[in-house]
């Protein structure tokens, strides 16, 4: 049994009587302790389908499960890290990650609250920071604390959309190994979707990358390097660059398909 499966999801968005049809027929599962990525051109669903996942967004049609169990709405087995750090303005970093901890551990004592909270700004290198409040922090500082908060919430599944997508290219390399490094050392391997437009952010984290179009999921590939995984030695590996080739290959010809299509000369 998967750990999550979609089949043949549909969605549709009704805006000013109008409807759209964001997602037709997504099917796919994702294994226990694996780590996928949804990939494809801007609109053809990623966000819809993880909205999905998260239990913000409920199909149409088709069927979710979990663990084998038709699920619907949010649930506390599935933890979200957004694009936009998503933390609370008005409460210190500390308090933040502490809000998060308390959805799912509410029998906590207080002290055992804050040393959780803290565990987890140590890992992601915001240790000293704890009682600063987000407008304090940089961008890649909010989304570390954002990634703490959700890590520190220790669920089965994490579900990422474009979590480093804000993030200016120095710090998003950081921040893609930090990821890596937490995910490398936690005990219990956590099932992930991770949406990107990143072809090399998706080879470099995922065991699967599942690309999207047409608002259904079009081909996958398989990402066989062993973990830990070390930036420098894999991109200057041949198997490394030809599976590269590959995944530029599925993802811009799509685009470049659909440039064409909208009557423009492609690319
Ligand atoms: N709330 C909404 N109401 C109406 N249409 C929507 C809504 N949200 C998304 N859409 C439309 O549904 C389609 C799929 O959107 P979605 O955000 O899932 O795509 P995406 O692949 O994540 O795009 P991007 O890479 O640009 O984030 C798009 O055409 C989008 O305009």
């Amino acid at each position: 049994m998967s750990k999550i499966e979609l089949k043949d999801i549909t969605l549709d968005y009704t805006d000013q009587g109008n409807v759209y049809h964001a997602l037709d027929g997504v099917t796919f599962s994702v294994e226990e302790g694996e780590f996928v990525s949804l990939i494809g051109s801007s609109g053809c669903g990623k966000s819809t389908t993880l909205s999905i996942l998260a239990g913000l967004n409920n199909p149409k049609n088709g069927s979710f499960l979990i663990d084998g169990q038709e699920t619907r709405g949010t649930e506390k087995d599935r933890g979200v890290v957004f694009q936009h750090y998503s933390l609370f303005p008005w409460m210190s970093v500390r308090k933040n990650i502490e809000f998060g901890i308390k959805q799912n551990f509410p029998r906590l004592s207080k002290k055992e609250l804050t040393a959780k909270a803290m565990e987890y700004l140590e890992k992601v290198g915001l240790k000293g920071f704890e009682n600063k409040y987000p407008y304090q922090l940089s961008g890649g500082m909010q989304q570390r604390a954002a990634i703490a908060r959700t890590l520190a919430m220790e669920t089965d599944i994490l579900l990422m959309d474009e979590p480093f997508g804000a993030i200016d290219a120095k710090n998003r390399v950081l921040l893609q190994d930090l990821l890596l490094q937490i995910l490398d050392a936690t005990e219990k391997k956590k099932t992930i979707v991770f949406v990107t437009h990143d072809v090399d952010e998706a080879i470099l984290m995922s065991d699967r990358i599942l690309f999207m179009e047409d608002k259904k999921i079009a081909h996958e590939v398989k990402v066989p390097f062993a973990r830990p995984r070390n930036r420098e030695k894999l991109t200057s590996d041949e198997a490394y660059l030809s599976l590269r080739r590959k995944v530029v290959d599925l993802f811009y010809h799509e685009q470049e398909q659909k440039l064409e299509f909208e009557g423009g000369e492609g690319i």
